[in-house]
């Protein structure tokens, strides 16, 4: 079947002149780079502002967006093209049902994504969530056990609701820097990266402000409470992170089923028959050949063999 050709990409033109442009020249450096397709995944928990960051990068409302976390719904998928450079943003359902990890809808985002490829993994969360638990480690365990561990080289951790004051005076900056730090060990935690191997590749976290009320700056672009306006430097960490050298992910068949189980360690078996054999078996039967030999018979057993009748 023939892929259909994406819109034109017309909610960029509602941003301000300023994001715009900022926008073509991003776009027109991953141009220069090879790059014409870029593919975006979003996950991470219910209503944490995967829908809304979609909608707020394309400059449209294209995914629904509800204050209560959305039921049973499918990933979609949003095409723009610009200048010969399409955008695809992938929205997928939160993660956990019901206080645990949704095998569910893994299974559903799983078969969604079969044969497309992903740049880039926006990893969302809440700025304003106070702490991270099991759960969140579970939900990060449950992302690397579906696409590898190498999806983390691809990712950058996104933390809506940005325009937030921290509670009991506490500074933003170290509001935000607690934050990002507990995600991102909860992220080598949950996909059981070593310390040293993790530092190497740092994964970068973007504050998003997705509110209609967020502050602008005199171009009228949205701000963050430091002043940097959110939607190209967010595009711009993308375009940092697709370019870092690593290799996007391509979802097959073989990523989706994972290691067949009864093909991994085949090789080990007739090493541990051997070993069973020689080790085991062998060891056992020395053992008890010359436990017989050392046992004092009783004295019916010698009558029996003809020995006692000699001696007495
Ligand atoms: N103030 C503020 N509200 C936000 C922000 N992002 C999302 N919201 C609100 O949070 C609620 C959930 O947003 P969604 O975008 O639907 O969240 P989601 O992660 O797609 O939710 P599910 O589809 O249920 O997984 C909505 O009421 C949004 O308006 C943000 O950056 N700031």
């Amino acid at each position: 079947m023939a892929s259909r050709i994406p819109r034109e990409w017309f909610g960029i033109q509602q941003f301000p002149a300023v994001t715009q442009s900022k926008l073509h020249e991003l776009l027109g450096k991953l141009k220069e780079e090879n790059v014409s397709t870029l593919t975006i995944l979003l996950m991470g928990k219910g209503g944490v502002g995967k829908s809304s960051t979609l909608n707020s990068i394309m400059g449209e409302r294209l995914a629904p967006v509800s204050a209560f976390q959305s039921e049973g719904l499918r990933p979609i998928m949003c095409s723009r093209m610009r200048a010969g450079f399409t955008l695809n943003i992938i929205d997928t359902p939160g993660l956990v049902e019901g206080g645990y990890v949704s095998e569910q809808a893994l299974e559903v985002i799983k078969r969604f994504l079969l044969n497309k490829t992903i740049d880039v993994l926006l990893y969302v969360d809440r700025l304003d969530a106070y702490r991270v638990d099991s759960l969140d480690i579970q939900v990060i365990k449950a992302i690397t056990d579906t696409f590898g561990k190498r999806i983390w080289q691809r990712t950058l951790v996104v933390l809506t609701h940005a325009q937030l004051s921290p509670p009991d005076g506490l500074n933003y900056d170290d509001f935000f820097a607690r934050r990002s730090e507990a995600l991102i060990k909860c992220i080598r935690l949950g996909a059981c990266i070593k310390k040293q191997e993790f530092e190497k590749s740092a994964i970068p976290v973007v504050l998003v402000e997705n509110s209609g009320r967020c502050r602008t700056n005199d171009n009228g672009e949205k701000i963050l409470p430091d002043g940097t306006a959110w939607i190209p430097n967010l595009v711009e960490v993308i375009t940092v992170v697709i370019s870092n050298g690593s290799k996007p992910i391509t979802v097959d068949q073989k990523l989706i089923e994972g290691p067949n189980a009864d093909e991994r360690g085949k090789f080990f078996i007739p090493l541990i028959l051997a070993f069973q054999y020689f080790f085991v078996v062998k060891v056992i039967q020395k053992a008890i050949k010359q436990d017989i030999a050392k046992e004092s018979k009783p004295l019916w057993e010698l009558r029996d063999m003809g020995v006692a009748n000699r001696k007495f």
